[in-house]
């Protein structure tokens, strides 16, 4: 008998991104000539069994040792490998990218051993999670174990009951082998984010199983009284072409500043700035001085680190802050110790432990960054610092990952109300970006909050310029356009970030770019850490200007100067897009977010979402994939279409100007064209109408029929060519046909 190895676990990981990539592919493709759909529907009958034997193999080993649901067990194999982990390869060559346990240390165990979790081998908070956005980390149950030859099997080998199991390998493409050697080198690499939405899904699935009725909410989808509305509101801005301001810094009336000077200076000698934006202070003052829970919604950019950085530098006492990555918490402690300020994180990157520990006890560090898992656990060490320190308050950054609803689920975020509610006494303050009504009752249920102080600046961030375009399928072509000012120019004004869908993709799009002569570097949780460390640097440094990356790129990026975010592809859903455009312009300056987009992008999730067996959250999901579709598809203003996920307020002042969206400048366009025909008295339309969508279904109708007219044979010169009676040589022999002329 032998303990299951990460080894089987990864050979099921790829065989699920093996499949995924197919299905993706398949998505893109045109044309298949009928011999070809034989072959494909035969192989894929044949991959099916083999899948349906490897599920039985599994379904044996798993009834031997561990009672869950097949079906659960084998979607979850990347989950598994956290929860149910029985063996952890120790790296060699990239310790940053590695497991940092210290009970491995300890045990003295080298590169290649492994490492048997038992009861006693505290693992908690020891991944890196600096590419595993919100990967659920849970604490590892016993092991199981199986027998050698099921585990020969598991790897596909050619051996008892196993023997149709080997087809997956065959599937394999040889351009992928070192990608998946450089994959398995990384466990933290594992949380391969092409397929972050699947794993999502199952994640969701199997928790929102223990949702109660109470939980459960009806989230409005963008219906036709709230199209009617936006498209209201348009109307009765049509013409107004002044950009909105921010609700800024200008404010600085007396309930947004302190009275007392003694915090001004605080936050001038540590942070740098004379006044409070508007809110932070109403937020730091309610911890502060009344020690009431928070709900901060502020939009991207808006400064919602320094409403739970403040206030312990200035009492001297403690700040805990949850957060879900480490990299992004790395990066807080290096900038609050460039201030300055003392702070430190407890997790797996910390190196000497024990003195940071005596230190923290001792009351050296304004801010302690912890990790939801470590708070799990880790609620004695808090009290301790609470007797011994003090702590003002408790944040709970990106608090929208307790709510199964938001896009960005984390399960041990949702158990942090046990957390608050063994330290009762000291106020906690939620924070996020990015949270519709439903989701901010989530985030104050799930982490009891308090009679809590409710915060919402509003999302609205008016200097980004919104547009959406096809997606050709050929990266350079497409992208030409949007990187024409870096081509012009040898120093672009500000970076770009180009998001892509999938990991190959990426890797596409990064040529393309390349090729058309701008310098950039890919970035996925594919690529070693160091390389994704390299892309990270050269574009916070200015030494790249375009990084072409997945979502995995990008929490906490607090680069001022982004001035364009490209998705070459659709996003995954309104609340994930919003959170990603965040990344550009956050010093205020005007910058552009453009989506490239084709119908197929749509259908791996709509093909995943149709798999899910949870009725609700499915119908949750498909609403939020269907409000995606409808921003990109949509004739509105896309600004309230975007807003109108969040705000439950009316829209009327917001956007619709030419600053606004692709659309609103066209219609404004479009009302100056008519304006000037009517001066001119010459009694002419302009072709397209101010303010309403063109309704393009008699030409569609048309075009249908002309290619049934001629036998569905021909790509779409002829058929256009038949619809308005070309009299090309080409066409000659259809004169006689049907429709011949129709669209004249
Ligand atoms: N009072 C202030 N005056 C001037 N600038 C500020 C102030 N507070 C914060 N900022 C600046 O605003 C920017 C955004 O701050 P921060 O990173 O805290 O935003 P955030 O709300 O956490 O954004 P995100 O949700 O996108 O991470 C930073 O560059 C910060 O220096």
């Amino acid at each position: 008998m032998a303990s299951v190895s990460v080894s089987v676990k990864e050979k099921l990981q790829e065989l699920r991104c093996r499949v995924s990539d197919l299905l993706i592919d398949l998505g893109d493709s045109c044309e298949v000539s009928d011999q070809d759909q034989r072959r494909l529907c035969s192989l894929a009958d044949e991959a099916v069994k083999n899948i349906q034997n490897l599920k039985n193999l599994l379904s044996n080993i798993v009834a031997k040792s561990v009672p869950c649901n097949l079906d659960t067990y084998v979607q979850s194999t990347k989950r598994s490998q956290k929860r149910k982990q029985s063996e952890v390869i120790l790296e060699s060559d990239d310790s940053d990218s590695t497991v940092d346990y210290n009970e491995i240390d300890k045990d003295q165990k080298t590169t290649g051993d492994t490492l048997n979790f038992t009861d006693d081998v505290d693992i908690f908070d020891d991944y890196n999670l600096d590419d595993e956005p919100f990967a659920a980390k849970e604490k590892p149950e016993d092991n199981y174990v199986i027998s050698t030859e099921e585990e020969e099997a598991l790897h596909f080998r050619d051996r008892g009951t196993c023997k149709t199991v080997p087809v997956p390998v065959t599937v394999i493409d040889e351009d992928d082998t070192d990608q998946m050697a450089a994959d398995r080198q990384i466990l933290s690499a594992e949380e391969e984010e092409d397929f972050e939405q699947v794993f999502n899904l199952q994640e969701y699935a199997s928790v929102s199983t223990t949702v109660t009725e109470a939980d459960q909410f009806d989230d409005d989808d963008f219906d036709d009284d709230m199209l009617q509305e936006i498209g209201q509101a348009e109307k009765s801005l049509t013409g107004d072409n002044s950009m909105s301001e921010p609700e800024e810094d200008d404010d600085d009336d007396l309930q947004n500043q302190p009275q007392d000077a003694a915090y001004l200076q605080v936050l001038k000698q540590y942070f740098g700035y004379s006044k409070f934006r508007p809110m932070q202070w109403k937020i730091i003052n309610s911890v502060l001085n009344e020690k009431r829970d928070n709900c901060v919604i502020m939009a991207t950019g808006y400064g919602k680190s320094l409403c739970y950085q403040f206030p312990s530098v200035f009492t001297g006492r403690t700040t805990v802050v949850i957060s879900p990555l480490i990299s992004l918490m790395q990066d807080q402690v290096l900038g609050l110790k460039v201030a300055n300020i003392d702070a430190c994180f407890l997790g797996s990157a910390q190196e000497n432990m024990k003195v940071v520990m005596e230190n923290l006890m001792k009351g050296k560090y304004r801010v302690l960054y912890i990790t939801p898992e470590f708070a799990e656990g880790g609620s004695g060490v808090i009290s301790e610092l609470n007797n011994k320190v003090g702590i003002d308050l408790i944040a709970i950054d990106e608090a929208h990952c307790v709510s199964q609803w938001g896009h960005d689920f984390r399960a041990a975020y949702r158990n942090l109300g046990k957390f608050r509610s063994s330290l009762p006494s000291i106020p906690v303050v939620a924070l996020t970006a990015t949270a519709t009504m439903d989701v901010r009752k989530d985030i104050c249920r799930s982490l009891h909050l308090k009679n809590a102080v409710i915060t919402c600046t509003g999302f609205d961030r008016p200097n980004l310029f919104l547009t959406v375009g096809p997606k050709m399928g050929n990266p350079a072509y497409d992208l030409r356009t949007q990187l024409q000012d870096s081509i012009n120019k040898q120093h672009l004004n500000g970076s770009i970030i180009i998001y892509c869908p999938t990991k190959k993709t990426t890797m596409d799009v990064a040529a393309a770019v390349k090729g058309i002569g701008i310098s950039c570097l890919p970035y996925h949780a594919g690529l070693t850490n160091a390389n994704r460390k390299e892309a990270h640097n050269q574009f916070i440094n200015n030494k790249i200007k375009v990084v072409v990356a997945t979502v995995a790129f990008g929490m906490g990026i607090d680069k001022p100067d982004v001035r364009k975010v490209i998705h070459y592809g659709a996003p995954k859903d309104i609340e994930s897009y919003y959170q990603e455009i965040g990344r550009a312009g956050r010093d205020g300056l005007p910058s552009s977010c453009h989506v490239f987009y084709a119908e197929g992008d749509f259908n791996t999730s709509r093909f995943l979402l149709s798999k899910m067996t949870d009725v609700n959250f499915k119908k949750h999901k498909l609403k939020m994939l269907s409000k995606m579709q409808q921003y990109l598809g949509t004739a509105h203003c896309r600004r309230r279409l975007l807003l109108a996920h969040f705000e439950s307020k009316s829209l009327e002042d917001i956007g619709g100007t030419e600053n606004c969206c692709d659309n609103c400048r066209k219609r404004i366009e479009n009302s100056r064209t008519q304006s000037y025909y009517d001066s001119k008295n010459w009694g002419i339309k302009p072709t397209i109408a101010p303010d309403e969508p063109l309704d393009y279904s008699k030409e569609a109708r048309d075009l249908f029929g002309a290619i049934e007219s001629l036998g569905g044979r021909f790509g779409i010169t002829i058929p256009v060519m038949f619809l308005i009676g070309s009299s090309s040589q080409k066409v000659q022999k259809f004169l006689k046909f049907p429709g011949y002329g129709k669209g004249k």
